[in-house]
């Protein structure tokens, strides 16, 4: 290992050390150093049909019941630190790196010191490899002092994304002996805690007493379930790129000659690029989920584009930016299949060099017709997951590319008349993952580093930390625990009754869901996006003041009703503050409101009896 992990560097600039001096704020039960912790009912799986399997693959682990972590009733006794027995505990950069996760370990070495300070806390330095070979770095309030509050994971850095096959299984085991550990905390997303839930399983049965904690840490937003409702970083990162489109989206139309093609990271699901598209309204979004539920081939997609691009063409308008997933790819029926095959080529070893050759005949067909680039991405080593590495295939390059092929055509054939297509593709990802995390990324890591603490003193395993309410300010924040295997389901291949779990049991991404409010909302916003070059500046990252506390859109309208909460009331409020003045007129109002958040109904806003209470915000 090269770097210099958790080596104390001096925190250059200004904004960087104003952000180490951010205290993260705690939600009421956990700013005591003990909790009260309340059982609920047994879990099965979200997954009732895989339910057999996922019973049958963690005996010792399933049908665990939900905990909840409460302040302790008053009056009640806080025994002094030093009668609680101190606890040993490992910590795990698994997944890859979200801005946050470094107040994941601030929370956890915080929580450790107000429960005994003779506790101790080990980082695995270099993530899984660190953990397996035993390479440690003890955390101390001097190691975090220049990581509180900052991006990246370089406190102690990461490798693979794997704690699966027998042989790092027994060596993270023999770790855990070997520190005597009483917990081990795994950071990551749904990989990362589907080995945590198979890790913890393997350790009950083999009566180590390390207990093993999961925390949802992605920027990919996918690990998303009845018990989780977002991932540490997914805010942030979905605010870094909403400014980076936002400015693409303003060059664009200021020059008129250019479609933007961004590839948004995610994997497969499309939560980064739908949040991103409610915060920056580009013209178009292509989503894997609707892709993948209409079954488009990819010249449907070509198709869908260039009738935009030929629909604007018609308005004069000759520019437009166009969002889509990394998973896009794999959403596309036929490429989907090719994929697959090309993973079994891997599975079976086949050298990358004979692949193609391997393929099936319509595969081999659909391969020769994809430019040489995609061709050589495609055939990359796969992913720990054994899916493609989606990160490296430029989707973006591909569509751009086929959308010219098409609108040159259109043109020889009579069918468009418009000035040449040109286009300029990007892919966003790695420049928003190492971003100074937002507030209430930094709040939510640092609480889950709590929770993790006392789920450890609780003696709860194979669970992960989980916090309810996000949409709500801090203070109503409900802490708690969920065991892993009730988010597993089993993929399967046929759908309905008759379906037949094939595969392990896992957590899988959840997908966007198609019938929530937040995708109503952008699907009626949709030919206005496409047509009326309606881009909204969401602007950088806010730290402090208006704007501070706001959270990903999607998650504050999917939670409850449109418009039916204050808090909800006031974020959009906040964003209008600015070029609201008191006394306004409702119309001012309205084109502000719906130029920046697609509100769907703002005279809700107007009539609402909030307004009364914000004497800033009376409106004529
Ligand atoms: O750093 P790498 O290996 O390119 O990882 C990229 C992948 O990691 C993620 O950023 C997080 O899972 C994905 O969105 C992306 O596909």
């Amino acid at each position: 290992m090269n770097a210099d992990y958790g080596a104390s560097t001096e925190l250059a600039g200004p904004l960087q050390q104003r952000r180490a001096l951010y205290q993260p704020r705690l939600p009421p039960c956990l700013q005591g150093a003990t909790v009260r912790v309340e059982y609920g009912d047994a879990t099965a799986t979200i997954d009732p049909i895989g339910a057999d399997a996922v019973a049958q693959a963690f005996p010792r682990t399933y049908g665990q019941r939900l905990v909840t972590f409460l302040a302790p009733d008053a009056g009640a006794d806080e025994a002094d630190a030093q009668e609680r027995p101190p606890i040993r505990v490992g910590v795990v950069f698994s997944g890859r790196q979200s801005p946050g996760g470094h107040n994941v370990v601030w929370g956890l070495h915080d929580a450790l010191r107000a429960h005994n300070p003779n506790s101790v806390l080990y980082g695995f330095i270099g993530g899984t490899e660190g953990l397996f070979a035993n390479k440690t770095l003890e955390i101390t309030n001097d190691v975090l002092a220049s990581y509180k509050n900052q991006g990246g994971f370089d406190l102690l850095g990461r490798s693979i994304d794997q704690i699966r096959t027998s042989k790092q299984v027994s060596a993270a085991m023999a770790t855990c002996r070997n520190l005597d550990l009483d917990g081990l905390v795994i950071v990551g997303g749904v990989t990362s805690n589907s080995d945590a839930a198979q890790l913890a399983e393997t350790l009950v049965q083999n009566n180590c007493k390390t207990k093993v904690v999961g925390v949802p840490v992605s920027l990919n937003g996918d690990l998303k379930n009845q018990f989780v409702e977002t991932t540490v970083g997914f805010d942030t990162v979905c605010k870094v790129n909403s400014q980076l489109i936002s400015n693409v989206c303003l060059d664009a139309i200021s020059a008129g000659k250019y479609y933007y093609f961004v590839r948004l990271m995610g994997r497969k699901a499309s939560h980064v690029a739908f949040e991103c598209a409610l915060q920056s309204h580009p013209n178009m979004l292509i989503m894997g989920e609707e892709v993948a539920l209409s079954k488009l081939t990819l010249m449907e997609c070509i198709n869908k584009i260039c009738d935009g691009v030929q629909a604007r063409a018609e308005l004069e308008k000759y520019h437009g930016v166009l969002l889509i997933p990394e998973g896009l790819i794999e959403s596309i029926p036929e490429m989907y299949a090719l994929i697959q095959e090309i993973s079994i080529l891997h599975n079976s070893n086949i050298p990358v060099a004979e692949m193609p050759s391997k393929l099936s005949p319509w595969a081999a067909a659909l391969f020769q017709f994809l430019p040489p680039f995609i061709r050589r991405e495609l055939l990359l080593h796969q992913e720990s997951d054994n899916s493609a590495q989606l990160s490296q295939i430029d989707t973006e390059q591909l569509l751009a590319h086929l959308v010219e092929a098409e609108m040159i055509k259109r043109t020889k054939e009579g069918r468009y008349k418009g000035k040449k297509f040109s286009s300029v593709c990007h892919f966003f990802g790695y420049q928003a993952r190492g971003s100074l995390p937002s507030n209430f990324d930094c709040d939510y890591a640092y609480a889950l580093g709590h929770i993790s603490l006392h789920m450890i003193a609780a003696g709860l395993t194979g669970y992960m930390a989980t916090v309810a309410n996000l949409k709500d300010p801090v203070h109503k924040w409900r802490c708690a625990a969920a065991p892993l295997t009730a988010m597993m389901s089993v993929k399967r291949h046929l759908r309905g009754p008759g379906a037949i779990p094939t595969g392990k049991p896992a957590i899988h991404p959840s997908p966007i869901d198609l019938k929530g409010k937040a995708y109503e909302l952008l699907r009626g916003k949709a030919s206005s996006f496409l047509l009326d070059d309606y881009y909204r500046t969401p602007g950088g990252i806010q730290y402090e003041g208006p704007g501070s506390d706001a959270k990903p859109i999607t998650l504050t309208i999917e939670d409850q009703d449109y418009m039916g909460d204050i808090e909800l009331l006031k974020l959009y409020l906040d964003k209008v503050r600015t070029i609201v003045k008191p006394g306004c007129s409702r119309d001012t109002l309205k084109a502000a409101i719906s130029s920046m958040i697609s509100v769907t109904d703002v005279l809700t806003v107007m009539s609402h009896p909030l307004n009364a209470e914000l004497p800033l915000y009376h409106f004529n």
